[in-house]
């Protein structure tokens, strides 16, 4: 006999121009994990569970349960509450549709959908308050796994923590996940460092549906590691004034009926990442500054899309332009794009194999 559950996970974009590891908002491609749990233990010895994976990523993500990302992450959950590894003979099968380090919130939709696996197997009943706990030991800017968890354009903070849980807190991440010994005879009583309660803080604003997502995708990767290198650590008040301005107006104005593009396009510039990240993605500039509501109707704003290189285009309408003249531009700089117009969607989801059935027969 087995249990039988689907675990998916949205897309997300980071930032929308100003809210630089503030804001995100999920997107609907997703990552969608099938698992199915034996019920009856055999007699058989313990089994590792099982990983196959198809789709964006899968000629580069790892196999091995104790090395990709999502079951390191399961794991984790698992052993901060007291069980030291997965059932045996676990069978999981990942199917992705959100691209690797292109500022769609892969990493993140990962991460959630190890933290929702591990609360699931453990049957730890987790709140979402804690779910997000575990998530910020492992990603710990708020802005990706929030959207990804809770969905739609959501914004949040850490708390100042104390020092004790500040310590709990900056655990390296690779003590945080380590790659599991795979074996069951190896060290299971080392207990990773459990997240200090409360870390992350989250409101969801609204959202006017007519408003679309262009995502234009550029083919190569960059990783957040590598596009938070070339940040400052020090900004001038002007910059900062500059970016809280259009962030406070932004939160509001996405929810208007009908949006106004004179106040949006403004209200997505950014002084804080963006322009540090310009060396890295050849055309960011000349996309961001020649697209605008006068050249190209029903656009509303545009930016960079997490820490890029993917570029974001909020729009009512006139899409295909929209992201044809983003190719056209691209192509310049001898980058090539793909570009798909997404929804903004609901957060994540598990459901259980008849709930299901019950949704298909009905
Ligand atoms: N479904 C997945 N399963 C396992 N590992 C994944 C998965 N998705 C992403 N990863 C890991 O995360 C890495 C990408 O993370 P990174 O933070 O650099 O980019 P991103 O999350 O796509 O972009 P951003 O954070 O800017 O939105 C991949 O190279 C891979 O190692
Ligand atoms: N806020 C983050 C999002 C990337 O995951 C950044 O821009 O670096």
């Amino acid at each position: 006999m087995t249990r039988n559950f689907t675990i998916r996970i949205p897309a997300t974009s980071a930032n929308i121009g100003p809210g630089f590891d503030v804001v995100g908002l999920s997107l609907s491609l997703y990552l969608t994990l099938s698992v199915t749990v034996p019920i009856a233990p055999n007699d058989a010895p313990y089994q590792p569970p099982t990983l196959t994976y198809t789709g964006e990523g899968a000629d580069e993500v790892p196999l091995d349960p104790y090395k990709n990302l999502t079951t390191r992450v399961a794991l984790y959950v698992l052993r901060c509450n007291h069980i030291p590894y997965f059932p045996s003979h676990l069978v999981l099968h990942a199917a992705n549709e959100i691209p690797f380090g292109r500022g769609l919130g892969s990493s993140g939709a990962a991460v959630i959908a190890g933290i929702l696996l591990g609360n699931e197997l453990g049957n730890l009943q987790l709140p979402t308050e804690r779910l997000l706990d575990f998530a910020l030991m492992v990603e710990r800017h708020p802005d990706n796994v929030t959207a990804a968890l809770i969905g739609g354009f959501v914004g949040s903070y850490l708390k100042e923590l104390d020092d004790e849980a500040t310590e709990a807190a900056s655990v390296p991440l690779s003590e945080v996940l380590p790659e599991y010994p795979p074996d069951a005879g190896a060290d299971w009583g080392l207990k990773p460092p459990v997240p200090p309660l409360g870390i992350g803080h989250y409101v969801r604003f609204g959202w006017a549906e007519s408003i679309k997502a262009v995502a234009i995708i550029p083919r190569f990767e960059l990783s957040t590691a590598r596009a938070r290198e070339v940040l400052p650590t020090q900004y001038s008040r002007k910059d900062l004034v500059f970016n809280l301005q259009r962030l406070a107006v932004l939160t509001i104005a996405l929810a208007q009926t009908p949006p106004d593009p004179g106040l949006i396009y403004e209200a997505m510039k950014d002084r804080v990442h963006q322009p540090y990240r310009k060396g890295l993605i050849p055309g960011l500039p000349e996309v961001t500054s020649c697209i605008t509501p006068a050249t190209h109707p029903g656009l509303l704003g545009i930016c960079l899309s997490g820490a890029g290189p993917t570029i974001l285009a909020l729009a009512t309408g006139g899409f295909e332009a929209i992201a044809e003249d983003a190719r056209a531009i691209f192509r310049e700089k001898g980058v090539e794009i793909d570009w798909k117009v997404l929804e903004v969607v609901g957060g994540s989801t598990l459901e259980h194999q008849q709930q299901i059935e019950r949704k298909n027969k009905s």
